[in-house]
């Protein structure tokens, strides 16, 4: 057995477990999770929800979704161990009495793990009815989507809700961005190189760009989206959690507290953006028809069940400031979208210019170092450099040419399958280990930064500006960097073939 089972078996109890998210990533990242040989010998997954199965037609239901989204065909050794893992308990998840149902499929013994696959609206539910059912101890571990609420005193509601029974360390909030391997080699890369940990400050960083780029829409989930908008559905976690760990002070370990208490130092030191500076700092758009990847896509308000009068944003833009010793005078330019030309997530390091030119002719003023950290698709990290370009021209008159340097994750890791975020985050809460889940400060600085822009927005007259589906947004976004002489980094990383 690999160390990475070396955890007591578990009950591992999947609320919603017919709900989209549960279908189309929870029960296929378990499976991968089989076929690493990654769950303890021991582990139980109990699905539940309303519909009526017995343990056969859940498993075959099981079966159909996974040939449905997981874009591979079964293994019949994995899925035959796998199968036998897996039991179901109908419950009605808003009936208290209904838990002890629950009671019949689980062991007190052992250590059980309870993933809220379902709208935060029934967490406290959920808690309620364990506890009328006597399945809570000490051991047990819940893990909570996001988002976690509407707002910051949305999420205290749901966050207090569960706290009436369980304590912070037994609570996994999920921020499936943190199990991304490129954003977790965001720590790697700052921290176990010196030539990035003694450059990234204010003296040498001029600032730092951001994108996560979709070039989906909102996939028939309007009732949904139209409530949060981009701003709750990316900004407030995905890319503030990668801001957080672009920006952090170098945590003393990598024991969970230290990384979290790091995280949060920076979302405390967020400039606050309100309606004083909510004009000079933000861009929100909605898109409009157009084409993405060559094929005709309808608007925002001509998806299925659309309010005709929404102004719910669909892309956002923020210069983003943090007030501390480290980042003073360093924005971080932040942009996600949806109907982007394509997906693309990265982070984009823009060093310093040279204080003063001794190639003249070449460059009026030399461009600057950059460093692209490349997220999804085509993970890898690429560092643009100044070259001399090979010649016999005299020295005091050498050409330069820029140049990358090149780290392709598929080229370099070839043999090794990157797994998805969710295998990650789930083995996670398997081991017990909190350091990728994202602790309630977190969310609560995070929800009072993003409240105040949602407050200012609402102050504003006008709406989201319309940007053509397959464009990099509305204009005035360009404009955000364009008034301090910047612009949105657009590379193409351009692979050499091996
Ligand atoms: N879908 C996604 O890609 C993502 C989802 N999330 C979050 O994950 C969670 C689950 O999302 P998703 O799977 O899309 O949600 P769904 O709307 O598909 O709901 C999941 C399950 O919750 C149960 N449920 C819903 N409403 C009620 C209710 N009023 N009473 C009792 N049970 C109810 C249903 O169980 P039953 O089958 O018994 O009806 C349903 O199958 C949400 O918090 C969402 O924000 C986060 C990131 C991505
Ligand atoms: O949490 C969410 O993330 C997805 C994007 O995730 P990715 O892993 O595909 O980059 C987004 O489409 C969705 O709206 C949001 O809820």
């Amino acid at each position: 057995m690999s160390s990475d089972t070396n955890y007591e078996p578990i009950d591992f109890v999947l609320f919603g477990t017919n709900g989209d998210l549960a279908r189309r990533k929870l029960l296929p990242s378990l499976y991968q999770l089989e076929k690493a040989g990654l769950l303890h010998e021991g582990t139980k997954i109990i699905g539940v929800a309303r519909q009526e199965h017995t343990p056969e037609s859940y498993a075959e239901l099981v079966k159909e979704n996974f040939l449905k989204f997981a874009g591979e065909s079964l293994c019949d050794d994995t899925w035959e161990k796998f199968v036998a893992r897996l039991d179901y308990a109908q419950v009605d998840m808003r009936s208290h009495n209904d838990y002890a149902k629950l009671s019949e499929h689980v062991n007190a013994d052992r250590v059980m793990v309870c993933y809220f696959a379902t709208p935060p609206s029934i967490f406290g539910d959920i808690c309620r009815g364990m506890n009328a059912a006597e399945l809570i101890d000490d051991s047990v571990r819940v893990v909570l989507e996001k988002p976690i609420g509407h707002d910051l005193a949305s999420s205290k509601v749901i966050n207090d809700q569960v706290a009436e029974f369980f304590e912070e360390r037994q609570i996994y909030r999920i921020d499936h961005y943190l199990g991304k391997e490129t954003v977790l080699n965001l720590i790697a890369l700052r921290f176990a190189n010196s030539i990035f940990a003694t450059n990234w400050d204010h003296n040498c960083i001029d600032h730092v760009q951001i994108t996560v780029a979709e070039s989906v829409g909102i996939e028939g989930r309007w009732g949904y989206f139209d409530d949060a908008g981009q701003m709750r559905d990316m900004v407030q976690n995905h890319l503030l959690q990668i801001l957080s760990l672009v920006a952090m002070e170098p945590p003393s370990t990598l024991a969970a507290s230290n990384i979290r208490d790091e995280k949060v130092k920076v979302l405390k030191s967020l400039r606050p953006i309100d309606s004083s500076n909510i004009n000079e700092n933000t861009v929100r758009g909605q898109y409009s028809g157009g084409f993405v990847a060559g094929k005709e896509v309808p608007g925002y308000l001509d998806e299925p069940d659309a309010n005709l009068k929404s102004k719910t944003e669909t892309f956002v833009a923020i210069k983003a400031e943090i007030d501390n010793w480290r980042w003073a005078g360093v924005p971080f330019y932040l942009r996600t979208g949806k109907r982007l030309p394509s997906k693309v997530s990265e982070v984009v390091i823009y060093f310093k210019r040279q204080p003063h030119n001794l190639f003249g002719d070449s460059f009026t003023s030399l461009p600057p170092n950059k460093v692209v950290i490349r997220l999804q698709p085509d993970e890898g990290v690429q560092i643009t450099v100044m070259n001399k370009v090979p010649g016999l021209t005299s020295s005091g008159n050498m050409s330069l040419q820029k140049s990358q340097l090149d780290l392709s994750f598929s080229d370099e890791f070839a043999d090794m399958r990157i797994a998805d975020a969710y295998e990650k985050l789930l083995l996670e809460v398997m081991l017990g280990n909190q350091a990728l889940f994202v602790r309630r400060d977190e969310v609560e600085h995070a929800w009072k930064y993003v409240d105040s822009i949602l407050n200012a927005w609402k102050t504003c007259s006008e709406g989201p500006e319309p940007y053509q589906a397959g464009t990099w947004g509305p204009v005035s976004s360009i404009g955000l960097l364009a008034r301090n002489n910047r612009s949105w980094y657009e590379g193409k990383v351009t692979r050499k073939k091996r």
